[in-house]
């Protein structure tokens, strides 16, 4: 074993190489292992754990792919925040599929969801909105996500127009803003191993009333 895998596993108390994923049961959903792996990365000093790729396609099926933050999870799905006016969010409508992928670097594992994508509720999106600073609730009002720009200067003046809009008063969301949920159809866990001999285990089910399954991959 390498010097520096050496010092991996010191770090994250043998974890990743060292221990094997326990042979999943049965029809067993797969989330009580996210949350397992996602509070295993939070605590290992990973900076942003809860950043993902999220990968969108066109109808026409030509694929994009940007990091976002995942802010809320549990059995309905997966949510993030960000503007329904920006290209995802334009390919999203057209195309309502995304794979979101998680790699936690020094755990050497990999997370792959794949599923339907739905946006959330106002309310949900608006709870979410006012829990952020006041320079981000005003940043979302002066952006027009990837739409673009002539200047710095020109996006400085819509965040000080906004800021006068909004003097002493509560900031709304925008209705342009709020979040996508992805409801799991496919959720692959990779655990890096020595050799290559990878662990991967996939769990699939048709929709999202029937049981999962689950099955082991080659590496
Ligand atoms: C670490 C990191 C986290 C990000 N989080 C978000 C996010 O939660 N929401 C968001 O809209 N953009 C986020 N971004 C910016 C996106 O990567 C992307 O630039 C933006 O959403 C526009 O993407 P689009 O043009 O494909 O729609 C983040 C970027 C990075 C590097
Ligand atoms: C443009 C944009 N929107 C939304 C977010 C989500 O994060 P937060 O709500 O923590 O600002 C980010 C994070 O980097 C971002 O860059």
């Amino acid at each position: 074993m390498s010097l520096f895998s050496k010092i991996r596993c010191a770090l994250t108390l043998g974890q990743g190489v060292l221990v094997s994923l326990p042979e999943p049961k049965g029809d067993e959903p797969p989330f009580a292992l996210f949350d397992q792996w996602f509070a295993a990365a939070k605590k290992c000093g990973i900076v942003l754990p809860e950043s993902m790729l999220v990968s969108t396609a066109t109808q026409e099926g030509i694929p994009s792919a940007r990091v976002v933050l995942l802010k809320e999870v549990d059995e309905q799905g997966f949510v993030f925040y960000t503007n329904y006016g920006s290209r995802k969010a334009a390919e999203l409508d057209a195309n309502p599929h995304a794979n979101l992928t998680f790699h936690w670097n020094i755990l050497q594992r990999q997370v792959r969801i794949e599923g339907r994508v739905e946006r959330v509720s106002y309310e949900q999106s608006n709870a979410y909105f006012q829990s952020r600073g006041r320079g981000s609730r005003i940043g979302a009002w002066a952006s027009h996500q990837s739409h673009p720009i002539n200047s710095r200067s020109e996006l400085e003046k819509q965040v000080q127009h906004f800021q006068e809009h909004f003097k002493d008063k509560e900031i709304p969301c925008p209705e342009f803003w709020g979040g996508y949920r992805v409801v799991p159809r496919v959720i692959e866990f990779w655990q890096g191993k020595a050799d290559r001999l990878h662990d991967r285990y996939v769990y699939s089910r048709e929709d999202e009333h029937a049981l999962w399954n689950v099955t082991r991959l080659s590496p």
